[in-house]
């Protein structure tokens, strides 16, 4: 499929405001890219163009990025746009168009536009860019590693914008920075799968929740159907989106489900571990963020439990904690010295201890438990982390017994309000935040932040903000980035919330200050607009209705918790979330 085709229904869409059309169009783009039958090469069109839709280049369970900041898609779409157009200039129509996608087509590539009038049209001319190409160009440019690797891939950013006419850079620019907003989000590529394939909805959710891949699976409901998808399964090694859980109290809980099963809300960062034990070859060991990052090497004491614990495959989910010298838990904070590091390793784990609690196994010894209720998830975790002989234990059920499996999150089965306080008065004078609540019945749903999870702290609710613009200091702060603009998901995007400059100290900005300044977008004298990367949590004392901010809403006396590393801007909190809390003081 050529890329302008690509682009052009990708344009169709987003000019449509409709659901049902939505998926329509989406629909008739898949089984279009899906004619394709003949491609020997891998990954094969119909697989780009469902995550293409998505603004997504590759599955969502890889890890590989294209690690391309704004800064360089701007040079690359300056060089393509003309020797009197420079990266600043580009920037500047930013800061006036608001959005990529239309700084970059408003400009004049040259490349298919004058092809095509001698041509009369240009489809099927040779030097048409097609959806493999955009794809292969842009794998190798995530690939470009070493000293030059910026410069390469520029370069190679810059040949496709080259050949590109305004609306295929349009949607290029958009991938690249993965801004596509077009209304097609997961459940509109799930409906459309099914439509254009022939097969329940309900098997593509389920073949989804299990690869990861939207790629894979509209291929796989194209060339096997249904049993095709009811035939895919987990597997080792590649990332699970992980259960969320909702905020919620124990009333509600005892009222909907006969008995809660409460565990410990343990205050560290959350992991999923996946094990493939060696006889012939060596243990394959690995460990993925939330965000199905591999965050392995950062965290050997992971990897060791693994090797010294395990003795058969499986895929297990659980949070990682920092510990003091006695076992007691430490701040999240802390954690996150060690999360996602990828140097001085040994050095950073002299400093902080961390070590794994597992509350839930997705699969173990060939068989997928995704289906199975929690209490028999929770039954196979135990065995599975119990290095003793079964024996040993003939009382199973004990706590006395749970506690003394290394790794092994404790779970309490009651429908006694009483005794759920009583564990949740344990848990926070052991040091952790508070307690879970879930339904003993439920399946395991990935990425869903359903009812069956439920999170009870007895803190203040704080926001998980994207950060979407700062304010250059002043004075003795001219160095420093301050007051940072806040804002929360909303359907169309990111919305204001709010601005925080309280609760940081000199230190903190220095280090706020060279973490977002990569992000920079544009300034504009002292304001400053920033590229949403970076997660903020923040406290309040209560949200109110107001017109200062695009949301319609603004955080009274915001302050500064943390950076949440662990968070992208799509797990940030969203206006509706905003909406619900609003009214309620926080404290
Ligand atoms: N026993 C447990 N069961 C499930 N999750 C737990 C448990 N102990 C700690 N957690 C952590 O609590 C989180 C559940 O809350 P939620 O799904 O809302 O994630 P979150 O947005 O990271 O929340 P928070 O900011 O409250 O940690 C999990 O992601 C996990 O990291």
């Amino acid at each position: 499929m050529e890329f302008a085709t690509f682009a052009d229904r990708a344009g169709t869409i987003d000019d449509e405001a409709a659901d049902l059309e939505i998926v329509a169009h989406v629909r008739d783009l898949l089984a279009d890219a899906g004619d394709d039958t003949d491609e020997r090469a891998e990954p094969q069109t119909l697989e780009l163009v469902a995550r293409f839709a998505q603004g997504r280049v590759f599955p969502a369970w890889d890890s590989t990025t294209l690690d391309i900041g704004p800064s360089a898609c701007y040079e690359a779409i300056a060089r393509a746009a003309g020797t009197n157009v420079g990266a600043d200039d580009v920037e500047e129509r930013l800061a006036d168009i608001g959005e990529i996608g239309d700084v970059a087509a408003s400009y004049d590539f040259g490349g298919q536009q004058g092809l095509s009038a001698f041509t009369g049209g240009g489809d099927g001319d040779d030097d048409d860019l097609t959806v493999r190409e955009v794809y292969e160009t842009l794998e190798e440019l995530a690939h470009a590693e070493g000293s030059g690797s910026q410069d390469r891939k520029v370069d190679l950013l810059f040949g496709l914008f080259n050949r590109c006419s305004s609306e295929e850079a349009r949607y290029l620019a958009r991938i690249v920075l993965s801004e596509m907003r077009i209304g097609v989000g997961e459940g509109t590529v799930r409906d459309a799968i099914a439509a254009a394939f022939d097969v329940p909805e309900e098997r593509v959710e389920r073949a989804l929740q299990v690869s990861n891949d939207y790629g894979q699976v509209a291929r796989i409901a194209r060339d096997e159907g249904r049993e095709g998808l009811d035939a895919m399964d987990l597997e080792v090694g590649r990332p699970v989106q992980a259960m969320l859980a909702q905020a919620g109290t124990v009333t509600d809980a005892l009222e909907e489900w006969d008995e809660a099963a409460v565990e410990w809300k343990y205050d560290g960062a959350r992991i999923q571990l996946h094990h493939e034990p060696g006889s012939s070859k060596p243990a394959e060991t690995h460990v993925f963020s939330r965000n199905m990052e591999d965050v392995t090497d950062a965290l050997p004491e992971v990897v060791e439990f693994a090797e010294d614990t395990l003795e058969g495959p499986v895929i297990l989910d659980g949070e990682v904690v920092a510990i003091d010298d006695d076992g007691a838990p430490l701040p999240f904070q802390e954690v996150l010295k060690r999360f996602r590091r990828k140097h001085d390793v040994a050095k950073a784990r002299e400093d902080v201890t961390v070590r794994p609690v597992f509350f839930d196994c997705l699969h173990a010894d060939g068989e997928d438990l995704l289906a199975e209720p929690l209490m028999t998830r929770h039954d196979r975790l135990r065995s599975v982390l119990d290095s003793t002989d079964a024996e040993d234990h003939a009382d199973g059920d004990s706590i006395a017994t749970d506690a003394d499996i290394e790794g092994l999150s404790l779970l309490w089965q009651t429908d006694d309000p009483d005794e759920i306080e009583a564990i949740d008065a344990d848990a926070l004078e052991a040091g952790h935040e508070g307690i879970m609540l879930k339904d003993p019945d439920s399946a395991y749903s990935p990425g869903r932040r359903g009812k069956h999870w439920r999170k009870h702290k007895p803190d203040v609710e704080t926001l998980d903000c994207v950060v979407t613009g700062a304010e250059w200091g002043e004075g003795r702060r001219a160095t420093f980035l301050g007051t940072f603009e806040l804002s929360v998901q909303a359907d169309d995007g990111l919305e204001t919330v709010g601005k925080v400059a309280t609760g940081i100290t000199d230190d903190k900005l220095a280090e706020l200050t060279a973490l977002l300044e990569r992000h920079i977008a544009a300034e504009d004298g002292q304001d400053v607009d920033i590229e949403p990367a970076v997660v903020f949590e923040v406290g309040y004392e209560e949200i109110q209705t107001s017109p200062t901010y695009s949301s319609g809403y603004a955080l009274r006396f915001p302050r500064f918790l943390g950076v949440r590393s662990d968070k992208d801007p799509a797990d940030a909190d969203t206006l509706e979330r905003v909406e619900r809390l609003q009214g309620s003081p926080s404290e």
